[in-house]
Order: C-alpha cells, then sequence, then structure tokens
C-alpha cells in the first residue's frame, strides 16, 4: 500500500511546563517543598577514556592537550557498527534487525521521527499474532507515569508505555535507551507482518514520550561514537545498509556534498535547487524546489506540484487517478530520470526508479514514485530518491549538516 507515514509529535508542553516552575521562594512563610521525579534520559556506558578526552577537548582552547596513551585507549572505546536494511515488496519500506532487551526485532528507521516503538507483549495476543515481540527483560526499568502517543497522517498509529533497556544495533549498544512499549498500535501495523516497529533517527526535540521526553537510540549513543553521524545506503530492490559513527568511502562515488540542516521542525530539513527532467539534451528544467526533509520513513518522492506536473507531462499516458491517490501512467511508458540541485551538485534519481509499481494485478497502469505534496508543506525525499544516493546525517560539527553522494 502506499501509505505515507506523517507525524504529529505531540507537545512537550507538559514536560516544559513542570521543568520551568521555579522553586517557591525560601522566605515565603510555610514554605513548601516538592519533589521532580528523576528519569534515567537514555544512556550509554560511560568510559573513562572517553570522558577524559571530552574534557581535554573542552580545554584545547586554552592549551589542554590529550596524551597520546587517552586518545589512543578513547578510540578503542568508541563505537561504531553496520546494520542491514532489508526491503520490503516494492521497496516500501526497509527494515533492520535490532536487539531490543534480548530479543532480535525487524524496525523501520525512520529519520522523519524521534519515537522507537515495538510490538510488545502488553498488547493483546491477536494483534501480535506474526510479529516479533518486545517483552520487557529482567534488566528493563519500567519509566513510572511515562506514555507515548504517535499518529501518522495516513491515519496510522501507536502508544503506550515505556521503559529503559539495552538496545544493540550491528553491534552499537546504547547500555539505557527509552524502548517504547506498544499497548495498542492500528491495522496498518498490525497487518504488516515484516515490521515490528520503529526505531527514530530525527531530532529527539519531536519524541512523544510524556511527561519526560526521551532521546532517539542516535542521541543516546550520539557522544559514544567514533564519529557523531550515521550513514543511510537504501538500495532498490536489495539490501542496503544504515553505518553509524562511519564513513564508508566504498558505498558511493564522487565527493560528498554536504548542506546546513534546519532541524526547526525535529526534521533532517534543508534546502533543494533547480531542478531536470530527462537526461541529456531532452531536458526542461526550472526554478527552485526549496525546503525539503530527507526522510527514509516515506516511501516515495513528494514534490511541489508544479515540479510533479513537469515531470509527468515528459511519460506517456500519465494522468491523475484520484482513486489511486496520485499520477498513475502505462506500465510501458517510459519515464525519464529525475535531476535535482543540492549544495549546487546535480543528483539524479534514475527514471526506472520513478517508475513505483503496478496499481493491480493487471499490470496496466503503474503508481507514480513521484507524488505532489500536496497538504504536506514542503518536499519529502523518501525512500525513491534516497535510493539512488549515499547520505550522511551529521551531528559530528557545530551544527548538523547532510552529506550527500550518488552511490
Ligand atoms: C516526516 C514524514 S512522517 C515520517 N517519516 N514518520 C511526514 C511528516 C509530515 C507529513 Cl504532512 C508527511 C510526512
Amino acid at each position: 500500500s502506499f501509505i505515507m507515514h506523517f507525524i504529529y509529535a505531540s507537545t512537550a508542553l507538559l514536560a516544559t511546563a513542570t521543568l520551568s516552575i521555579a522553586a517557591p521562594a525560601a522566605d515565603v512563610v510555610g514554605r513548601k517543598t516538592f519533589q521532580v521525579a528523576q528519569v534515567a534520559h537514555g544512556t550509554v556506558r560511560k568510559n573513562g577514556p572517553i570522558q577524559m578526552l571530552k574534557t581535554y577537548e573542552k580545554y584545547a582552547k586554552v592549551g589542554a592537550q590529550a596524551p597520546p596513551s587517552v586518545v589512543q585507549a578513547a578510540r578503542a572505546a568508541q563505537q561504531s557498527g553496520s546494520v542491514a536494511a532489508n526491503p520490503e515488496e516494492n521497496d516500501q519500506a526497509y527494515l533492520c534487525p535490532v536487539n531490543v532487551g534480548g530479543t532480535t526485532l525487524n524496525l523501520d528507521f525512520d529519520t522523519g521521527s524521534a519515537d522507537l516503538w515495538v510490538f510488545s507483549s502488553l498488547m493483546t495476543k491477536s494483534e501480535q499474532a506474526g510479529h516479533s515481540i518486545y517483552k520487557p527483560s529482567s534488566s528493563a526499568k519500567k519509566l513510572q507515569g511515562a506514555s507515548w502517543n504517535i499518529s501518522y497522517g495516513d491515519g496510522s498509529g501507536a502508544s503506550g508505555s515505556v521503559y529503559a533497556d539495552k538496545v544493540v544495533v550491528g553491534g552499537v549498544t546504547a547500555t539505557s535507551q527509552a524502548v517504547e512499549a506498544a499497548t495498542s498500535v492500528s491495522a496498518q501495523f498490525t497487518q504488516d507482518q515484516d515490521n515490528d516497529g520503529l526505531l527514530g533517527l530525527a531530532f529527539s526535540s519531536i519524541n512523544t514520550v510524556q511527561p519526560q521526553q526521551q532521546t532517539t537510540f542516535f542521541d543516546t549513543v550520539k557522544s559514544s561514537l567514533a564519529k557523531k553521524l550515521f550513514t543511510v545506503d537504501l538500495k532498490a530492490g536489495q539490501a542496503g545498509t544504515y553505518d553509524f559513527g562511519y564513513i564508508d568511502s566504498s558505498k558511493y562515488t564522487g565527493s560528498i556534498s554536504y548542506v546546513p540542516v534546519d532541524d526547526s521542525q525535529g526534521f533532517w530539513g534543508f534546502t533543494a535547487g533547480g531542478y531536470s527532467v530527462g537526461s541529456g539534451n531532452s531536458t526542461t528544467s526550472s526554478g527552485n524546489i526549496g525546503s525539503a526533509i530527507a526522510d527514509t520513513g516515506t516511501t516515495l518522492l513528494y514534490l511541489p506540484t508544479s515540479v510533479a506536473s513537469a515531470y509527468y507531462k515528459k511519460v506517456r499516458g500519465a494522468k491523475i487517478d484520484n482513486q489511486q491517490g496520485g499520477y498513475v501512467f502505462p506500465c510501458s511508458s517510459s519515464t525519464p530520470d529525475f535531476v535535482v540541485s543540492i549544495g549546487g551538485k546535480p543528483f539524479t534519481v534514475p527514471g526506472k526508479y520513478i517508475n513505483y509499481a503496478p496499481i493491480d494485478q493487471s499490470g496496466e497502469q503503474c503508481f507514480g514514485g513521484i507524488q505532489p505534496n500536496t497538504g504536506i508543506g514542503f518536499t519529502i525525499f523518501g525512500d525513491i530518491f534516497l535510493k539512488a544516493m549515499f547520505v550522511v546525517f551529521d551531528q559530528s560539527t557545530g551544527s548538523p549538516r547532510l552529506g550527500f553522494a550518488q552511490q
């Protein structure tokens, strides 16, 4: 199904209010005291050399220099790892094996949301059917009073309670990660028995846990990674990878072009430039695409309506089919490449990726991988785009940035 994940993260207003309550003035008659429960945030095992190296780095501007032994020990302790991203049918989503509290679950890594939620033993047996299930392990600590509720624009959603437990992704370990155990999920999720939950990789500012917002897996382990970044290398119809803490230069061609990220909405936001349809001399090109996000959790490529219209003018028999919810065309029509400028460099989505899939068994009409971003308000570079690229989601410099290269 062409489900587009939307996210309406519930606000953290309550948590903000709680945190901003001023302590009563000491001289107030009948002074009252109050307690604020401290809940373990996502954490990783602290490591001496890494902590020492951070101290040396903190005072580097006043001449502190870490001894080679500290640098060497810290480097040895820093984490990095890689996990397979296995495509579902039609590359609708990509699922990665993750060890959550001792059980391996297949999770949809989603750079467009910030909750790590899983199918759990707290759900009814019928809802659990066919899925791998998280059962809070003996090492799990329930976050008393914490809850979460996430909803997506296609009407899907999930909710439940929260535990702190060990999570391992490609050998990278978060010793105490907020694991959002579902008590209820919508039909779209129960029906997709390949998918045991989501691992959010957007910014923790849109995590939905209340009353105390929690960190994503990446934010939890970030300080322990050799480099504070992860890379995404999705592929068409075959397994790709998510790598944490390092850049594997064998996974891309040419050089990586970096652009600044606007994380004000909690997404990996950036500005996309001009575009062209087709390759060689039969190209059309026009104005800027504008604000966009890099989103592994969205299947298709959602572009401004004028850009989508310009693209399908070049596809024989293309039309909008409201019953199907977007552009369709004869499966026999050829689909041109789509080229977009990011950071002043051209990036090409091969035309074959834009013939997404037949709309039915007859195989006559096919659904487009490019669709208009009507009602979204920004461009979404989803998997149709990402599976042609190698992308670096980078927090290793002062402010976040995205790196793009063709694969
Ligand atoms: C970021 C994606 S949802 C996701 N990847 N979890 C998104 C957000 C808002 C709209 Cl309107 C449509 C799609």
